[in-house]
């Protein structure tokens, strides 16, 4: 990695709004039938996509979070329009592989390392420079994962101590095709790869030794890109001829798994629920939690099976059940790596223990999932272990957490995950959870609160 030079304060994102506390108490069983907004994964890519695309790219579903429209900002900042119709579809007119401009203003990626990682890949192999910022969650983010196979690429960075935020991504163009082996099992290590390949004349390759979520394969094949998959020896291995033309797509986003599983949790843990949720995306890359909470005993039934945008959807049924603890193998992680922290709290109530493990990942997240998540359930009155790489977490065996005393409050770090998992948790629990600050949860689910008080009506 080349050498890191300081550049300036960091920015929150944040900084101009006071932390929202809220108590999520029990009341009763959850009942009724919800559609979740769009994949996350899935909306940043449609907006990148259709702004290198030549012509019109039109996408319905796509979530409105604040994570989503930092990347549509951006690719504003970089010459695409990208506006919202009336009706909610979104239209994205591309500017064309090749095309970017520079942005004049450094680009606000506000909570979203997904927007940071992949727009460095596109700003790699084009001859601009962009400075990336964001809010203090993003900024203690390591970045030098994907600075290493950018540099490679030929572009330069000037970034803050570690490789974090604030940096400068100077792009080059031609840039130099690269073979890249993923030393962490990341889907956004690989997408930066492979996007900085759309510009670069040659075969861009990734070698992935463990598989992690493949949404930006099948999507660049879907805009036309020439790019193949094949396994060899348990590995994937991924190429891309480029330099490649996008054509502009109709997309549907189907519901977000990583959204559905906060639902999906609490319908199993709090007595006499019985919830239905529609259109949730199960792309096998994504639905580890799902195959996790049946092993524990969970009483979850696919229905109405079919296909959307290129996506495996079902519609999910989920009814309070007695789970079980179980150990959890550390294969498992890369296809529920944002679910780990509402899988705790299912085993918080389950009865028995359950073990994870292989779970370092979790600590460079939106805050370091382990250490938080074993301090607010700790705190809600559940039995947690934390070590390096997991938890070990004895389950109440059914019977409602104590929750947090009067005066205390769980702590979020600015991570979503966190304040919706412990949201959940105060579902199931017998005076309640306060959780110090609600606002993260609108970086990837904002109709979050509305939903759940529909399945409380
Ligand atoms: O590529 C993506 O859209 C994402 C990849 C995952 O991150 P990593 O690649 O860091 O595992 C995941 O945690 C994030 O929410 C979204
Ligand atoms: C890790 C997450 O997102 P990102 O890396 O895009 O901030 C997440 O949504 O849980």
């Amino acid at each position: 990695m080349p050498p890191l030079a300081p550049i300036g304060p960091t920015v929150s994102a944040s900084a101009d709004s006071q932390p929202v506390a809220k108590r999520f108490a029990p009341q009763g069983p959850l009942s009724g039938s919800i559609r979740v907004p769009g994949d996350k994964s899935i909306s940043h890519r449609s907006i990148m996509l259709g702004a290198l695309a030549v012509g019109e790219t039109r996408v319905t579903g796509l979530l409105e979070g604040e994570d989503v429209l930092a990347t549509a900002q951006a690719m504003r900042q970089m010459g695409a329009t990208v506006e919202r119709q009336p009706d909610g579809e979104w239209v994205i007119q591309g500017v064309g592989v090749g095309g970017l401009l520079q942005p004049e203003a450094p680009l606000d990626m506000g909570n979203s390392g997904t927007s940071t990682r992949l727009l460095m890949g596109l700003v790699a192999s084009h001859a601009i420079e962009a400075t990336f910022m964001g809010d203090a969650s993003l900024s203690k983010r390591p970045m030098g994962r994907v600075i290493d196979p950018l540099s490679q690429v030929g572009a330069e960075f000037t970034a803050s101590e570690g490789g974090r935020l604030p940096l400068t991504v100077r792009g080059i163009c031609p840039a130099v095709p690269i073979s890249y082996r993923l030393p962490v099992a990341s889907a956004q290590v690989k997408s930066a790869v492979l996007l900085a390949g759309l510009n670069t004349a040659g075969t861009t390759t990734v070698i992935e030794p463990v598989p992690t979520r493949d949404h930006s394969e099948r999507m660049l094949k879907g805009f036309g890109a020439d790019l193949t998959v094949t396994e060899r020896d348990g590995e994937r291995i991924i190429t891309l001829n480029g330099p490649a033309e996008l054509k502009p797509q109709v997309i549907e986003v189907p519901g977000d798994p990583s959204s559905a599983a906060f639902f999906v949790v609490a319908a199993l843990i709090v007595p006499g629920s019985d919830v239905l949720i529609a259109n949730v995306g199960l792309n096998p890359t994504r639905a580890g939690l799902f195959e996790v909470l049946h092993k524990m005993g969970g009483r979850i039934t696919f229905l109405n099976l079919r296909e959307v945008g290129g996506e495996p959807v079902a519609d999910m049924r989920v009814q309070h059940s007695q789970l079980h603890g179980i150990a959890v193998s550390p294969s498992v992680a890369p296809s529920m790596i944002d679910e780990f922290p509402v899988l705790f709290v299912a085993a918080a109530l389950a009865e028995g223990t359950t073990t994870t493990s292989g779970l370092d990942e979790l600590r460079v997240k939106e805050s370091d999932r382990l250490t938080a998540m074993a301090e607010a359930l700790t705190l809600a009155g559940a039995r947690v272990e934390e070590q390096e790489d997991g938890l070990t977490i004895h389950g109440s065996g059914g019977a409602p957490l104590p929750g947090t005393a009067q005066g205390a409050a769980v702590t979020t770090h600015l991570d979503h995950r966190i304040a919706m998992a412990m949201a959940v948790a105060g579902l199931a629990s017998a005076d309640g959870v306060e959780v110090d600050d609600v606002r993260p949860i609108a970086t990837s689910f904002p109709n979050f609160m509305p939903l759940l008080e529909s399945l409380r009506a």
